[in-house]
């Protein structure tokens, strides 16, 4: 067993075990600190996430977007790239499905997708991150790949996690994309 499998069993368990209240609060901290951050209160238009398997709950933050007037996407797994991730518009009534991994996605509709130059900030889940901003995720690569192109231009990645993810120190692959920003309910990281 790999050191990353490990990290990742371990921190996937820890996020699992936090209540629903903790959850909740956590939610609601994470909109907080995007609104206080002018750069981020400012985008407009954003790649979320819905939370699956006890991660930090973007779904408070959908809405005070979609209050903000700023477009939201989502992720939805390509139809024949595989390991590759589309973005699509999310809107309240977005029909929705369950992709093969369980999570919740837009039902694909070409007319939906936003390319990746058209978005602001990249909001990043993550399994476990590190004081460097290294990410590890759920193993796919989905992320790696999508942000492999991002340096420098393109749209911001923003890791968002709970403080329990953090992790002293990650082994590093060759393929992986240090985050340059970070948010938990608690604390801003902002690393390059
Ligand atoms: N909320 C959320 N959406 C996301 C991601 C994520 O990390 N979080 N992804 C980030 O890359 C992509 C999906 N990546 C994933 C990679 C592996 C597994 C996984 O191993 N899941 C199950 C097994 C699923 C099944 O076969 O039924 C597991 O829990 O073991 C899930 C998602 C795109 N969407
Ligand atoms: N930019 C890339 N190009 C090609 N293959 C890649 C790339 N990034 C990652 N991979 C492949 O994807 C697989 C999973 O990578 P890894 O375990 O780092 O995923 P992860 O960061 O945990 O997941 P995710 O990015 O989906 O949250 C690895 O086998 C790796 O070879």
């Amino acid at each position: 067993m790999t050191e990353r499998h490990q990290i990742r069993q371990a921190i996937r368990h820890t996020r699992r075990q936090l209540t629903q209240a903790e959850q909740t609060s956590a939610a609601h901290q994470l909109v907080q600190q995007v609104a206080n951050t002018q750069h981020l209160a400012q985008a407009k238009a954003v790649a979320l996430y819905l939370a699956n398997d006890g991660e930090l709950d973007p779904l408070p933050l959908i809405n005070w977007y979609w209050a903000q007037g700023c477009q939201v996407c989502l992720p939805v797994l390509h139809p024949f790239c595989p390991g590759h991730l589309l973005f699509l518009r999310f809107q309240p009534d977005t029909p929705m499905q369950v992709n093969i991994l369980g999570i919740l996605e837009p039902k694909l509709d070409i007319r939906l997708i936003v390319p990746k130059p058209q978005l602001d900030i990249i909001y990043t889940p993550l399994v476990a991150f590190d004081a460097q901003g290294n990410r590890l995720g759920m193993g796919g690569g989905f992320y790696d790949r999508t942000l492999s192109h991002t340096a420098n231009l393109g749209p911001q990645p923003v890791g968002l996690a709970h403080d329990c993810q953090q992790v002293t120190a990650l082994p590093i692959a060759s393929w992986d994309v240090p985050l340059p920003e970070l948010l938990t309910p608690t604390q801003h990281f902002r690393w390059r």
